[in-house]
């Protein structure tokens, strides 16, 4: 079998037995094949006749109109199905008869011709051929009928392999078609509408590719076009909202984590009532342009020499950190190196360049991953600082940048003398655009170079001392924990019903060497800040323990030590096991201790904070709510808190008796704490009224300048050695004691 016929006859598995199969479904036996050829030789060879009226019906319709425009065409297809219905009576229905039917069939199914025409035609040759056997064997019943069943028999024969020709035509169209979609290098995927999350129900390999995934590993997996949060999606998310056809490009996220760009088509399906039932995607890879634009991008924002960002990119940052500010503020920090100069025309290009790119990563390493650092050219670079805790977290950082630049430069053997000078300009304050927050911040680095070289100035001249103040202070803390400048004094707690001292509360003093007494509540907050509070926590807790196991040694009646723990101390998670270390190391019993932390330490993670009190209380150590009253707890809050003592806030003593609302305050506080079965100590008792008025509400105890200041140990001792309270008026025997 040769040709097309013979290729389709085998991928139909037509074959010999197949042949002899149909035949004997139809009974077309070899009787009926002697009949049609007994009729073949009685048929003119010119042709039948009957094709000329039905050329004249199938142009009736339009359809085929077109195809059957000119008289020639016509005159070619007429011989030609005149030769086909010839062949249908020669009687030699083999493998070779066969594979010519299928040829035949291929061709109409090609240009289109539906098997309803085909069937047409052979009711015409049928009908026609009726009348040519009633006459060729003149009406004889014994031969016409059993003729008319033979060609009957042989037209389905033929009429089976033709249908199936148009069938395995578009077994072939169809796996050509899938073929070519699992061939192509675009990942195609077919998503599920009909289901919530639209479910891929087809991918091609190279889906799976682009993806990074299993064969089979993403079917059934929601479609990546539904329900994607991330901004690129938003073409395609209003792709399906309006049941259009949508394009993006995206970032894959892959399971290897390699980067991959894709530029992502999305169109609906739709069925024959124009519902859409399923989407179809497909990928076109387009990493390496991504990448070639980055590249170009990063070229044009960046300053080849340093890697930094540029002029450019440092103006579109600024910009957009103005337009989205909504917390914190936002420092500008202009920087020029000091006599750089000097090294470029002394050293060389390539020296000053060096020089440049080492200065680049010490800036970079002196910042947050979110800050930005650029170099506008020459020795000229700016910091752009967001979400500013505060005016002076900017001269912290110039501080560092300063302190960092200053340390030497060994490049080619030679150290280089560097340093920096800094100006800063804060938005909104200094400026609400970039520009002029950068023309500021230039003028506010000139003003710290005439003030010396090194240094750092604010635009606003009144925040320098402040600034320098806080750095000054942030810098000497460390040396002063290390020096032993600081200092624990300690102020008596006094019963108020027998005025007897009941404890003492450790209060930490910094003598400066230059500056003098410098008070708590300047440094603490900087400690805290800077993480020095944990050591200079444990340095007073240490202090004072060991003060209060002196004063037991000596017989001085001192039952309790009161000692304040910050924020970021309640917050180590080994902070029982700390404080016990020390007790231990001091030989001093955790009953003696109480720890004072504020109202709202405890209240802004209550979760973990009733967790760590349980903890501390375990050991032994009583807690106290330090401010109690400025943190607005609840009743039902504070119910909760394994907790001994509540200590009123000294706001609220100050207006006692005079004030309706305090005393109101601290009436109500007073019922809640006895009704929670928790001691009441009252701070900043400064008069006899308030302790008097105290007394009538029940609180068991108070502090305050009436009973005593904070004083040194020694002196401390002096006053309440005695185990009495201390009215101001012994102020004279504190004096003479020191
Ligand atoms: N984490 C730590 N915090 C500490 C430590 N030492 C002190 N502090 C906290 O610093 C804040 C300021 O303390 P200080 O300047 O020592 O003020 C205390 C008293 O001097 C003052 N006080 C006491 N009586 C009176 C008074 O009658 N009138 C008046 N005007 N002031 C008075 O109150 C402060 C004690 O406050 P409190 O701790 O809330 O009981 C302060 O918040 C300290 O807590 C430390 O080692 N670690």
């Amino acid at each position: 079998m040769q040709g097309e016929g013979g290729n389709s006859a085998r991928e139909m598995r037509i074959d010999g037995d197949e042949i002899a199969l149909r035949r004997r479904f139809l009974a077309l036996g070899d009787t009926d094949v002697e009949l049609l050829r007994r009729l073949h030789e009685v048929l003119p060879a010119d042709g039948h006749g009957f094709t000329g009226a039905f050329y004249d019906m199938l142009r009736t319709y339009p359809p085929l109109a077109g195809l059957l425009r000119d008289d020639a065409t016509v005159t070619r297809l007429r011989a030609a199905h005149e030769r086909y219905f010839r062949e249908l009576t020669a009687g030699r229905y083999d493998a070779a008869y066969v594979a010519r039917r299928l040829e035949v069939g291929l061709t109409h199914a090609r240009i289109g011709l539906e098997p309803k025409w085909y069937i047409g035609a052979f009711r015409a040759y049928l009908s026609a051929m009726m009348h040519t056997v009633w006459d060729r064997f003149d009406g004889r019943r014994e031969d016409v009928l059993p003729t008319l069943d033979a060609l009957l028999k042989i037209a389905l024969f033929d009429l089976g392999l033709t249908l199936d020709t148009y069938f395995h035509a578009d077994k072939r169209r169809i796996a050509l078609r899938d073929r070519a979609i699992e061939s192509s290098v675009n990942g195609i995927f077919i998503a599920d509408a009909q289901q919530a999350d639209y479910p891929l129900i087809y991918v091609n390999p190279a889906f799976e590719r682009a993806l990074g995934a299993r064969t089979g590993a993403v079917l059934g997996q929601p479609c990546i076009c539904r329900n994607h949060g991330d901004d690129g999606y938003a073409e395609i998310r209003h792709a399906i909202a309006s049941g259009s056809e949508g394009t993006t490009v995206l970032e894959l996220h892959r399971e290897d984590a390699e980067r991959r760009w894709v530029e992502l088509f999305l169109a609906p399906v739709r069925n024959e009532a124009d519902a859409i039932t399923h989407y179809v995607g497909v990928l076109n890879d387009v990493t390496r342009r991504k990448d070639a634009e980055e590249r170009l991008n990063h070229l044009a924002s960046h300053d080849p020499l340093t890697g930094l960002p540029n002029r450019m990119l440092f103006h579109d940052r600024l910009r957009h950190a103005i337009a989205r500010r909504n917390h914190g503020a936002l420092a500008v920090l202009f920087l020029d190196l000091d006599r750089f100069k000097l090294v470029n025309d002394g050293y060389g290009h390539d020296v000053g360049d060096a020089l440049l790119r080492e200065v680049a990563a010490r800036l970079s390493s002196c910042l947050r991953a979110e800050d930005t650092v650029a170099r506008l050219g020459g020795d000229e670079f700016v910091v752009l600082i967001e979400d500013l805790p505060g005016a002076e977290f900017a001269a912290t950082v110039a501080g560092k940048i300063a302190a960092r630049l200053a340390e030497p430069v060994v490049i080619g053997g030679r150290t280089l003398p560097v340093s920096s000078s800094v100006g800063i300009a804060l938005h909104p304050r200094d400026g609400s655009d970039p520009q002029t927050l950068l023309k500021n911040a230039d003028t506010a680095m000139y003003r710290a170079k005439e003030a010396g070289r090194g240094g750092f100035c604010f635009y606003a001249g009144e925040m320098n001392a402040q600034a320098h103040r806080r750095l000054d202070l942030e810098n000497g803390l460390r040396r002063a924990l290390a020096e032993g400048q600081l200092e624990v004094h300690y102020q008596p707690q006094v019963s108020l019903a027998d005025g007897r001292v009941s404890g003492v509360e450790a209060l930490v003093r910094w003598r400066h060497p230059r500056d003098g007494m410098i008070g708590p509540a300047e440094f603490i907050p900087i400690a805290e800040e800077t993480g020095l509070i944990v050591p200079l926590g444990e340095h007073v807790l240490r202090t004072a323990c060991k003060q209060l196991a002196d004063w037991d040694r000596r017989g001085l009646v001192v039952p309790r030590l009161a000692v304040n723990l910050s924020a970021r101390q309640f917050r180590q998670p080994d902070l029982a096991d700390r404080v016990c270390r020390i007790l231990d190391e001091i030989g001093l019993s955790s009953s003696r201790l109480e720890l004072e932390i504020t109202e709202s330490t405890v209240m802004r993670d209550a979760d973990d904070s009733v967790e760590t009190l349980r903890r501390l209380r375990a050991r032994g150590i009583s807690v106290a709510i330090d401010d109690f009253g400025t943190g607005y707890s609840s009743l039902s809050q504070l119910k909760r808190l394994p907790i001994d003592t509540l200590k009123i806030d000294r706001s609220f003593i100050e207006g006692i008796p005079g004030s309706a609302e305090d005393v109101a305050i601290v009436g109500a506080i007073a019922a809640m704490a006895r009704s929670l079965g928790l001691k009441l100590v009252a701070e900043g008792v400064e008069h006899p009224a308030q302790r008097d008025f105290l007394r009538t509400v029940e609180c068991e105890e108070a502090q305050g300048w009436l009973f005593g200041r904070p004083l040194p140990a020694d002196v401390f001792v002096c006053n309440h050695a005695s185990g009495r309270a201390v009215s101001p008026a012994d102020g004279g025997a504190v004096a003479s004691c020191a």
